[in-house]
């Protein structure tokens, strides 16, 4: 079987496109400028996040959202990196606030910061990622305010290529907070509570002390790969016919590859995302829609 490529690139322009098209609609309808604000915090130098911001500022500004970056150095103390996010989270010209992560690990003067200290600082109405106690509270319940971007840009992807995982064994490999445990629980949610028809499914959550992952992987109708280990999984880990999706963005030399060895998986699989040009792109495009509701919310 050779498997159908899932073209997350074009899926993530079709939805940019949309949240663009909102922003310029609500102006219309509501007879108000309507320019929602973006601020994004990147402490240090990390090579890649100074990329991935760059990359979110240049979305934001094509869908009409104002895209700002405040940059700390990593030697910022907490209290510098707490002070910015309370001045933001009063700032009524922002409209949504992320902290990259990861915070470089000997910032803070050597000590290491403390992120999720600073990640429940910031106001929960602000919360653009859904990495705040009450947005994941929220989420858990099933009643979101937020979704938080992989995963709702997974779900995103599922749902725009008609695959349905109501009743299916879906395998997410990886706890992570960011991708892992929300992807779990949006997955197995009813119907419409994370906003799409993509649910109902029976979620099993693998990670590095599961017994026989290989055999776990194989009763997934549908893999999600998120552990940050560059093809771990392999060809033999995968049902035949399955929908593998590659969280994984890994540097490898000069090689990006993701969590899952992609050509012998792609024999086995019915469909598969790319890395890069999979799951990537459609977190962009959905903090841009975040960013969107966040604005409408704080003007209601
Ligand atoms: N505050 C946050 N920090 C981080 C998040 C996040 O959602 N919020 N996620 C990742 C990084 N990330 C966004 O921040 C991100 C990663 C990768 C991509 C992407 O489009 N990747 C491309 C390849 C790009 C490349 O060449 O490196 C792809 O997969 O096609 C977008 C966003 C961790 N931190």
């Amino acid at each position: 079987m050779t498997a159908k490529l899932l073209d997350g690139k074009r899926i993530a322009a079709e939805i940019r496109e949309e949240v663009a098209q909102d922003v310029k609609a609500t102006a219309v309808s509501t007879g108000q400028p309507f320019r929602p604000c973006l601020v994004a915090v990147l402490v240090g130098e990390d090579p890649a996040s100074k990329v991935y911001v760059r990359n979110k500022q240049r979305a934001c500004e094509k869908a009409g959202i104002e895209g700002r970056t405040h940059r700390l150095p990593a030697e910022s103390t907490q209290k510098d990196l707490m002070d910015l996010v309370a001045q933001l989270n009063e700032d009524p010209s922002v409209n949504g606030i992320l902290v990259q992560l990861p915070l470089p690990k000997n910032g803070n003067a050597g000590a290491g910061f403390n992120e999720r200290a600073v990640l429940d600082a910031i106001d929960p109405l602000k919360d653009v990622d859904c990495f705040s106690p009450v947005n994941v509270g929220l989420l858990m319940q099933g009643r979101p305010r937020f979704l938080p971007c992989t995963p709702h840009g997974i779900i995103q992807l599922l749902h725009r290529e008609n695959i349905s995982v109501a009743g299916k064994n879906v395998v997410v490999v990886g706890r992570s907070d960011i991708v892992g445990k929300p992807m779990a629980m949006m997955l197995a949610q009813r119907d419409g509570s994370c906003g799409r028809d993509v649910a109902n499914a029976t979620v099993t959550i693998a990670h590095s002390r599961t017994d026989d992952l290989a055999g776990v992987c194989r009763t997934a109708d549908c893999l999600i790969a998120a552990v940050g280990v560059p093809e771990m999984v392999k060809g033999n880990m995968i049902k035949p016919g399955a929908v593998v999706i590659d969280v994984g963005i890994n540097r490898v030399g000069d090689r990006l590859v993701g969590d899952v060895a992609f050509d012998e998986a792609s024999e086995v699989a019915s469909a598969i995302t790319p890395v890069p040009g999979g799951v990537g792109p459609l977190t962009i495009a959905m903090l841009l829609h975040n960013t969107v509701m966040a604005a409408k919310l704080q003007s209601e």
